[in-house]
């Protein structure tokens, strides 16, 4: 079972997920996002991450070679249609996540796209200022039968107390999670980590 913790903007977060044995961490480059960083920040907090997730929401191809200039990412997860996300995949040459919003069957991914794998969250609530991280689950049984053209991770609500459920139910290979893991808003708590990640190990292997 493989981690993602997203949202990383503090020292403590970031050594905390570290420390659990996340196998990603993420840097939130939305400025309207409670998590967002710059990427000056996220050079900082990245010195010692092996495995960095950059997240950007219908970014310009500027926007991503500003970021790029100041640290090494290791994936872009890209809020972006399809064609978007695979045109930025081929202009930078970095491993591409397409987060994939879904409310029903016929929202997942049945083809593979231009890109490496799919973050499949739930949509955003109507009043959503943004696409992703609002602490909103999805009915899983969405995902019965679904073949996955791509590797894949689960997010959108997930939380200490509910991962491993969730685990169960879809089969879900890794998961990621940011609101979850917090004690406020843009906040992480490293207890909240540290079991989760305990959680989702013990959920599957
Ligand atoms: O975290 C954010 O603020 C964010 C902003 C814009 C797009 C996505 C965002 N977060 C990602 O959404 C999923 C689910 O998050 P949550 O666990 O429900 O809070 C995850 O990939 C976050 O990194």
């Amino acid at each position: 079972m493989r981690v993602k913790i997203c949202g990383i903007n503090d020292v403590a977060g970031r050594d905390a997920a570290l420390a659990a044995g996340a196998d990603w961490l993420g840097f939130v480059f939305f400025p309207a996002s409670p998590r967002a960083v710059t990427p000056t920040q996220a050079a900082a907090l990245a010195a010692g991450v092996p495995a960095r997730v950059g997240l950007f929401v219908k970014p310009t191809d500027d926007d991503i070679a500003t970021t790029l200039a100041a640290l090494r990412l290791d994936v872009l997860q890209i809020y972006a249609d399809a064609e978007r996300a695979t045109a930025i995949r081929a202009r930078f040459g970095c491993p591409v996540w397409r987060a994939v919003g879904v409310a029903a069957p016929s929202d997942l991914p049945r083809s593979a796209d231009g890109v490496d794998g799919f973050v499949i969250e739930a949509k955003p609530p109507q009043d959503a200022s943004r696409p992703g991280g609002n602490a909103t689950t999805f009915d899983w049984s969405i995902l019965a039968g679904w073949q996955a053209p791509l590797p894949w991770m689960l997010a959108g609500g997930l939380t200490p107390e509910n991962v491993a459920e969730a685990i169960r139910n879809t089969g879900a290979p890794a998961v990621d999670v940011s609101s979850g893991v917090e004690r406020a808003k843009g906040v992480k708590d490293p207890e909240r980590i540290r079991a989760f990640v305990a959680s989702a190990r013990a959920g599957r292997k």
